[in-house]
């Protein structure tokens, strides 16, 4: 039964049974109304309790029947209408999540009680939708308009205690919500429940309300670049305001069908999805996720404190384990501890303010600059900066202080594992851990299998990320991993770009306009050009090593933009030096403006190469930075690094700024239509036979070849394919 029904004295208990989250599905639906019914019906009761089973109220509609015809029968709103109005009193009792529709089920009640570790919150507006069960117009009445969109635009899981703060909740307890909302049941019995029903009040209105929320508007509009579904939830409160209730609820019913036409709430759906599907990891030997089992992290190491190793650090605290951090000597050990203590100390605040003793939830940091004091670790994750003989030479001290089946992971954003892992005795316990900085903030991680990492120390990783609240995607190991990888390409044609006659903040406005965060000269900026410029000084494209003789826009034969040099050549590193592809107020600074003087050099360098100037059309630079990221994608999957769309689409969305109501790169090539991509790609290739990325792979030949099946059957063919190449 998606629903049952127990009798505690004269109070009903219905408790919706719907694993794994309680989503409130049809058959849930139908069993709450058929269960409700009776209970209203039965003399004997005089209160009712709404509950979840196995300690989660409800985490909202069930968004698969989003897709199909099961959502329109029994609406959540007519269920929640029916809820409201029963003359019984109705309490919730919440406990783990009541999410978009599970609080607005909550919100139909008459009172709400909530343990104190559970979360409500209306998150719809991240899978792309609205709380459109009744959502925007019951939690304005309740909580007045600003606390209301506060919730509701940003979809954040709001603590009991903040919610009890809020007034969403009238009771938060330590121990069984269950029990608490009984009791509270049996007090109300008889009492008037006129102002308990939200929808029968009215949202007061004041002589700045309109201005407010066209403020509330414009600063969504910037904040959430052509995201849909933030305007529409602020459209909808609105509606709320000064009017009846059936009025907004029209209003929100609209919206929500105007928002599904954008195709916006598909992607982030298929986004959501995604960032599940990746844990489900497999690997090319046949080993998966769900037979093969992970050993437990009961201590974990960092080496090196800099700012990868304190956000690690940080993170696995967070978690409760505790943590050795080890660094190389006195005073970067104290520089590094105190930078962890005061990420440590902002993480109490924000449990004490939960209700929660920071004592329970954080471990503690051990600091030392010993490495015998790491012998008894569970797993060491190395962060020191990225040089592979710097962390060959930790990992042959590892071998002989760590006990012998230790996890060892390095966390680099680039780098071979296979050679670090050589110079242990055990490599099946080496693996990669690429996090991303703010690695305490930052929700991926990129876990690099190497030739010979084992399948539990596969599991171990991807179960690590998974309990530092990370979205772990599992990826094999070649230069740069994925999302590093893709960035080459992408970056090429922004270059490119530039030489045949755009300007940095023509490229990177029509990017950002597409809604990626940061185009690509403003991330170059931020991450640092001499990153890039050591890679190619290394690689011998740039600096003495290149051959006499050799064409300054060609390498090996092939299109080189020697751009990025000249400016690294002369200190302009970006933000760090207040000059790079933009100008900034002063080193360190962050608001970019277009330099005259990178104009000058452009012209310059056009004169001398004999380039005539022919700016991009905004088309024509979307296409060509981001289909060179899709065609990059689809070599990924063929090379077995990825293995499916979706692990890129997650690593793009959660590491690069990719904009989620864009569903991923990979999610982007399905929509504009895979036959489209391949066109321009190979019109692109002809033009330009000397820019090998953009020769369309051989995957993407082949999937417009067998008819460019949809996105979620991709990954079964990538398989068949790759397994034929
Ligand atoms: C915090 C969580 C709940 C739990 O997190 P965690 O413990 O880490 O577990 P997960 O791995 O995330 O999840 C476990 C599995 O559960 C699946 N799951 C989770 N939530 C849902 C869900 N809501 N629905 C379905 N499935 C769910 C998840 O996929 C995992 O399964 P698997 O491993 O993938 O197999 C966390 O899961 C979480 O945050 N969940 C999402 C919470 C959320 O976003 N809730 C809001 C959902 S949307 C909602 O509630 C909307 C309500 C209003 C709808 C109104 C509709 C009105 C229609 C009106 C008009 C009709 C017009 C028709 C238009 C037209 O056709 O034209």
């Amino acid at each position: 039964m998606a629903a049952t029904r127990s009798l505690s004295h004269t109070v009903a208990v219905i408790t919706i049974n719907y694993p794994p989250v309680n989503a409130l599905s049809s058959p849930v639906r139908h069993a709450l109304i058929k269960e409700f019914g009776e209970a209203t019906k039965d003399p004997s009761v005089k209160a009712i309790v709404l509950a979840g089973a196995n300690g989660k109220f409800s985490a909202g509609a069930d968004i698969r029947e989003f897709s199909t015809s099961a959502l329109k029968t029994i609406s959540l709103e007519d269920m929640n209408e029916t809820i409201e109005a029963s003359r019984k009193p109705v309490v919730a009792a919440i406990e783990g999540v009541a999410l978009g529709g599970g609080l607005e089920l909550a919100l139909a009640c008459h009172y709400r009680v909530a343990n104190v570790q559970s979360r409500v919150g209306l998150p719809e507006v991240l899978i792309g939708i609205l709380p459109a069960a009744g959502g925007t117009q019951r939690l304005p009445r309740l909580i007045g308009v600003p606390a209301a969109l506060d919730v509701i635009i940003r979809g954040r899981h709001v603590p009991a205690t903040e919610a009890l703060q809020l007034g969403i909740i009238d009771e938060v307890v330590q121990g069984n919500a269950v029990n608490a909302a009984i009791l509270l049941a049996r007090k109300v019995i008889g009492s008037n429940l006129d102002k308990r029903r939200l929808s029968t009040n009215y949202v007061p209105s004041n002589p700045n309300m309109e201005s407010f929320l066209d403020t509330a508007v414009e600063k969504a509009k910037k904040q959430f670049r052509g995201a849909q579904a933030p305007i529409a939830c602020i459209e909808a409160v609105r509606a709320s305001v000064q009017k009846p209730y059936k009025h907004g609820i029209e209003k929100e019913r609209q919206l929500f069908t105007s928002l599904w036409a954008t195709g916006q709430p598909q992607a982030q759906q298929y986004a959501f999805f995604s960032e599940r599907n990746v844990a489900k990891w497999t690997h090319p030997s046949g080993g998966r996720w769900d037979t093969v089992t992970p050993k437990p992290v009961r201590t974990a190491a960092v080496i090196g404190l800099g700012t990868m190793g304190r956000g690690i650090a940080t993170s696995l605290a967070k978690a409760n384990i505790p943590v050795i951090a080890l660094e190389q000597d006195a005073q970067q050990l104290e520089i590094g501890k105190k930078a962890v203590n005061g990420l440590l100390e902002r993480e109490a605040e924000k449990l004490l303010k939960q209700g929660l003793a920071p004592g329970t939830v954080l471990a503690p940091v051990h600091f030392t600059l010993h490495f015998a004091e790491l012998r008894d670790v569970d797993l060491v994750i190395e962060a020191v900066y990225e040089n592979t003989e710097l962390k060959k030479e930790i990992f042959r001290k590892l071998k002989s202080v760590c006990k012998p089946d230790a996890f060892l992971c390095t966390n680099t954003s680039g780098l071979n594992i296979d050679e670090i892992a050589a110079v242990t005795n055990h490599p099946d316990l080496v693996i990669g851990t690429h996090f991303f900085s703010p690695a305490n903030i930052m929700r991926l991680l990129e876990v690099v299998r190497g030739q010979q990492t084992s399948l539990t120390t596969i599991a171990t990783a991807m179960t690590l990320g998974k309990t530092l609240g990370k979205v772990s995607v599992l990826v094999g190991n070649c230069p740069l991993f994925v999302g590093n990888r893709l960035l080459g390409p992408y970056v090429d044609q922004a270059n490119y770009l530039l030489e045949e006659g755009c300007y940095p903040e023509d490229v990177d406005k029509v990017l950002e306009d597409f809604g990626i965060t940061m185009g690509p000269f403003r991330m170059m900026d931020l991450a640092g050009l001499d990153v890039g410029w050591r890679a190619r000084t290394e690689k011998g494209l740039t600096g003495n090593k290149v051959l006499h003789g050799t064409p300054a826009r060609q390498r090996l034969g092939n299109r080189y933009s020697p751009l990025p040099d000249m400016l690294c050549e002369l200190g302009r590193f970006g933000q760090k030096t207040g000059k790079g592809w933009y100008l900034y107020d002063k080193p360190g600074g962050r608001i970019a403006h277009p330099d005259p003087w990178v104009k000058d050099v452009l012209h310059k360098y056009r004169n001398t190469h004999h380039i005539k100037q022919r700016p991009a059309s905004p088309e024509v630079i979307l296409e060509r930075c981001v289909y060179a990221l899709i065609n990059e994608g689809f070599r990924v999957l063929e090379d077995g690094i990825a293995s499916g769309p979706e692990d890129i689409d997650v690593i793009y969305n959660n590491g690069y700024g990719w904009p989620k109501y864009r569903g991923g790169i990979m999610y982007y090539a399905s929509t504009v239509g895979l036959g489209k991509v391949l066109d321009v790609l190979e019109k692109y290739h002809k033009e330009h036979p000397d820019v090998p990325s953009m020769k369309p792979a051989f995957l993407l030949k082949k999937l417009v070849a067998v008819g460019e099946p949809p996105i979620k059957e991709w990954r079964t063919q990538v398989g068949n394919l790759v397994h034929k190449l």
